[in-house]
């Protein structure tokens, strides 16, 4: 039986799962198809982790596991959904409600003490952060905005902030001491075995990673990043940012860099509160507080505290921000800065985003204004600085006339800096940190260190290099778009990647395709002055630029990273269809529980299950599924001209009133074709009483709008509590059950 596997997630998209599943379900169902309902929210995979801390009833079976085995057979076919990467803060939030919950798992020890904790630590390690993508990503990522997305946004533009050559907006970056400037790399000639090996400065050696197994024509880098430049970075923007008037923010991205970035926005936090965290160390200590978790961690902390002790630091810490720059904001009525938590502001979304809105970020007060976007790693971040120069000078781009750029990355096997999280440490000591070849007894790569400074390294295997450049040749020529590879020739990593782009493009007929190679910046500059002329070109890169990449043109372009086509080949053949290429939108939860309104917008679910539905018509050779893909993709194209993505506002449609429309016209186009009598002549009365239905439906649906919702939890909320408030039409359930 063809099988599709969906996900179930965190957030606002495990709440759309809710209503838009059985929709899947009652149609996909008429084409024998089955849908496989795999758990891989946070919460889920916490539970998985213990079970030997749980009673029988309470045990799951580790749904993630089984994806991880699935993606590397033919004809697997996934529907993946966003899903939580956890920060900390995140994390103990999720085990605190599963404690609540009568679940026996144990807290996340901070800093452990002893062999069992250190335990428990490493296997919550393994869930913190970004755990489920770099396991299902078997396969490079094909990200684009279908022609038809790309003409409603030309029809119905979303807003864009004007930008004037004025505007004191601009990129900090470091110059010196990161992980750019610091960066080696090499290629292996043969399959080896290497250790990564500190030696400290009195010559006793510490094995940091051991015996890990490289492939032949493997790429490996390590790099580090001086903490010593890092604060001195920091002072200086924190200083820069009050002398211009202009709002400090720090972008990171310590959900998927779960190691270096996290500690990275912790010197920033510190280096602001320096005088807090200086007055009051020994409390601090005490008290357990790691400035990694952010300024609300430490705000929580300190609530145990005897008053008069709490209410001096909370002063402390009023005085320094009078005295610091301006902070950006996540929440101005809540007082939730860009220091608060370490998962608020995400790089990939927070930068598009400010660029969006005239290159502003909230103050205090709730108003725009400009901003100093500290981003200390330059690896990446001339691709930002670019993008505001340039918009300083031509201005903001414009929805209506702007071309696309759709993106192929290199993601397979943990390609790059997503995968070296397990092999980045924080070093405590002055020495060298090497990289040795086993076999060999060769030093690879070798790095003088300083305490505080961070080492990492990354990798990325030879078959996914070729199959990306593969799926780059096939793309330029299923478009005849340019195709720019975004490497910089001044980048030890990238130089390495060259060679091997220049090796693997003969293996392809690239006769009459307008393929070249350019530095991430140039590719920018050369990339928005086509984008800006209403022309089209696709970006091949790295892991890093995917991900900053696939938000940032999104958002120009249609306003938002959800309406992307994202479909990850599996590089042994299955599909993996990733809806949208944006996150979780918590925000959209909260307004949900206090409001009754979801404005998650599905596109991207509607868009995967497109691709979905035609993999399984021509690896399956299921022709119904074809006859459904065909049908749900001119469905979407409906719901696209009649306007039917929620809406922002309470009472106006939302998620699940979106969802109807699309069942509706979905059902209206398998009624409408002729290729299946069998199809036609099921859907042709559902789309009757759906249609005949639609005022009382929408009733029934608007009407659960208005109020609070409790839906039992967060990261794991009442199953029927959930169920019941994303289908609240009685109507529309019972014609769904009739099919
Ligand atoms: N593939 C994955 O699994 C991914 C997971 N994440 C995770 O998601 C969480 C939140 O990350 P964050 O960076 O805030 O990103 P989000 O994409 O969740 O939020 C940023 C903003 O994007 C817009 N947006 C995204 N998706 C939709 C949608 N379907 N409908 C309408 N608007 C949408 C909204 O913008 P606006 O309000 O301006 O309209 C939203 O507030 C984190 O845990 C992160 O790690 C992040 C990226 C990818
Ligand atoms: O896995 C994550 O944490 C985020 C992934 C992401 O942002 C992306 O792939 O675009
Ligand atoms: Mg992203």
């Amino acid at each position: 039986m063809p099988k599709i596997f969906y996900t179930k997630t965190d957030e606002a998209p495990a709440l759309a799962t809710q209503s838009f599943l059985p929709i899947v379900k009652a149609f996909t169902k008429t084409a024998g198809i089955e849908i496989n309902l795999m758990d891989i929210s946070l919460a889920s995979r916490i539970i998985a982790t213990f079970p030997e801390n749980l009673e029988k009833d309470q045990q799951i079976s580790d749904d993630l596991v089984e994806l991880g085995k699935l993606v590397k057979l033919a004809d697997t076919n996934i529907i993946k959904l966003p899903n939580i990467s956890a920060s900390t803060p995140q994390l103990n939030e999720a085990i605190a409600e599963l404690q609540a919950k009568g679940y026996n798992i144990p807290s996340y020890p901070d800093s452990p003490s002893n062999d069992a904790e250190k335990d428990i630590k490493s296997r919550y390690d393994k869930i913190k952060g970004s755990a489920v993508n770099p396991v299902l990503r078997e396969g490079n990522s094909d990200r684009r905005a279908p022609r038809a997305i790309k003409n409603y946004a030309k029809k119905n533009p979303h807003s864009m902030g004007a930008w004037s050559s004025d505007s004191k907006t601009q990129v900090a970056t470091m110059d010196q001491g990161d992980f750019q400037c610091n960066e080696k790399s090499v290629t292996l000639k043969e399959a080896t075995t290497v250790n990564v090996v500190l030696t400290k400065s009195d010559g006793t050696k510490t094995i940091l990673k051991e015996g890990l197994n490289l492939l032949q024509n493997e790429i490996i880098d390590a790099t580090i990043l001086s903490k010593k430049a890092l604060l001195n970075f920091l002072q200086a923007q924190i200083k820069e940012a009050k002398d211009k008037g202009v709002l400090f923010s720090l972008h990171m991205k310590a959900t998927m860099m779960k190691v270096s970035d996290p500690i990275i926005f912790g010197h920033a936090v510190k280096v602001f509160f320096a005088d807090v965290f200086k007055k009051h160390a020994t409390t601090f200590a005490s008290l357990g507080i790691n400035a990694n978790d952010g300024l609300e961690n430490l705000l929580n902390k300190i609530k145990t505290l005897p008053e008069a002790q709490r209410t001096e630091i909370e002063k402390d810490i009023t005085t320094a921000i009078q005295n610091g720059p301006a902070l950006a904001m996540v929440n101005s009525d809540k007082g939730i800065s860009n220091l608060h938590v370490p998962s608020d502001v995400i790089i990939d979304a927070s930068m598009p985003a400010m660029i969006r809105n005239s290159g502003q970020m909230w103050n205090s007060k709730g108003k725009s204004q400009d901003t100093l976007a500290v981003i200390p790693d330059s690896s990446y971040a001339t691709i930002y600085s670019a993008t505001i120069s340039f918009c300083k000078e031509n201005g903001a781009f414009d929805p209506t006339t702007m071309g696309t750029v759709p993106n192929v990355g290199l993601m397979a096997q943990k390609a790059e800096e997503y995968g070296s999280h397990d092999k980045t440490f924080e070093i405590n000591f002055n020495g060298t940190v090497s990289v040795i070849d086993v076999n060999t007894g060769k030093t690879l790569i070798k790095h003088n260190v300083e305490a505080g400074d961070i080492w990492r390294m990354c990798q990325v295997k030879d078959a996914p290099i070729q199959d990306w450049v593969k799926l780059a040749v096939s793309r330029a020529r299923t478009t005849n778009i340019p195709t720019i590879f975004w490497l910089d020739e001044n980048r030890a990593h990238d130089v390495e990647l060259i060679k091997k782009v220049n090796t693997y493009l003969k293996d392809h007929n690239t006769e009459g395709l307008d393929i070249q190679i350019m530095s991430p910046e140039n590719a920018t500059l050369y990339t928005l002055k086509r984008l800006k002329e209403g022309k089209d070109t696709i970006s091949v890169t790295g892991n890093v630029l995917r991900d900053y990449l696939t938000d940032l043109f999104p958002i120009l372009e249609v306003g938002t990273s959800a309406k992307m086509l994202s479909i990850v080949p599996l590089m042994n053949g299955g599909g993996l269809f990733e809806t949208g290429a944006g996150g979780s939108a918590p925000k959209h939860v909260q307004q949900f529980l206090s409001e009754g309104h979801l404005r998650w917008d599905s596109l991207g679910e509607f868009l995967a299950l497109g691709v979905s539905l035609e993999f399984l018509g021509e690896h399956v050779k299921n022709p119904k599924a074809q006859i459904l893909a065909d049908a749900l993709d001119s469905a979407t194209e409906q719901f696209l001209i009649n306007d039917k993505s929620p809406s922002r506002k309470v009472g106006e449609l939302d998620n699940r009133g979106s969802h109807f429309y699309l069942a509706l016209y979905w059902a209206k186009a398998l009624a409408q074709q002729s290729e299946d009598e069998t199809l036609k002549s099921i859907f042709t009365p559902i789309a009757e009483r759906l249609s005949n239905s639609e005022v009382e439906i929408l009733e029934q649906l608007n009407k659960a709008q208005g109020s609070p919702v409790d839906i039992g939890g967060y990261y794991m909320p009442d199953a029927k509590l959930i169920g019941e408030a994303m289908r609240p039409s009685k109507t529309f359930n019972t014609i769904l059950e009739s099919i």
